[in-house]
């Protein structure tokens, strides 16, 4: 399993994961989602680097340019709801890519205890593909395990990446464990050090979902 982690690099990266992190700025909504939306952006341009690339002969007004282009068939999952920000910024990039989505929430037992319930998918076939699944939090690292197998019903990818923001670094191994170590790469902007009682990532930023679209009942 190949990990990536973009806070080992120093790039402009960072100082939008830092104010997704501030409680000073990160309950602007607006400006939470757009943060998330770039980080995405970033990490899919990143991404693109380490896809199968070929020659295309392109007929511009006055003669024949070579471009290379990349050739893979991606399919780009996202984990509800917190995902959907995350998802546009590699849609941006990636705009030629099939798309799927998966319900995923934490319902409590009591106030520490929970199960992750997967209610909903709709995803293409997937079979050979290149499959991105995005979530910009990965605490347990269990609604990706679960949100994957889901998106097993839909066929056998050539290849996985993990995109994540803000991953805990049980999270990481955890995925490492459950994903298919061959094929799959984990994409992240910092790997925490720990998860609280509540599972949450320590220091973490909080309650993504929360922060991007409003609180739930
Ligand atoms: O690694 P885990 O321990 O499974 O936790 C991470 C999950 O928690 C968050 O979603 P949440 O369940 O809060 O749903 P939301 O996006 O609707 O807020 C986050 O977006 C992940 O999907
Ligand atoms: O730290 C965490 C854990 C789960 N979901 C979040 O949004 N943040
Ligand atoms: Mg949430």
């Amino acid at each position: 399993m190949k990990i990536i982690n973009f806070a080992e690099t120093n790039s402009i990266l960072n100082q939008y994961v830092a104010e997704i992190r501030d409680v000073q700025v990160q309950n602007d909504r607006l400006r939470f989602r757009r943060n998330i939306e770039r980080i995405g952006e970033i990490m899919a341009y990143e991404m693109s680097k380490k896809f199968a690339y070929s020659q295309k002969n392109i007929q511009t007004p006055l003669g024949i340019a070579p471009v290379q282009t990349p050739d893979n068939q991606l399919v780009l999952s996202t984990i509800l709801r917190a995902g959907l920000p995350f998802h546009q910024g590699f849609l941006s990039y990636f705009d030629g890519a099939e798309n799927a989505f998966v319900s995923a929430y934490r319902k409590y037992k009591d106030t520490l205890k929970f199960d992750i319930h997967i209610e909903y998918i709709a995803s293409p076939r997937i079979d050979g593909k290149t499959l991105i699944i995005t979530d910009p939090m990965l605490a347990t690292g269990s609604s990706m395990e679960l949100s994957y197998q889901a998106m097993l019903t839909k066929g056998h990818p050539a290849e996985i990446h993990v995109a994540s923001i803000i991953a805990s670094r049980q999270a990481v191994e955890h995925i490492a464990e459950m994903l298919p170590a061959e094929k799959t790469t984990i994409w992240c902007a910092a790997i925490d050090p720990e998860i609280n009682e509540h599972s949450y990532i320590v220091p973490g930023l909080g309650d993504a979902g929360d922060l991007a679209y409003g609180e739930k009942e």
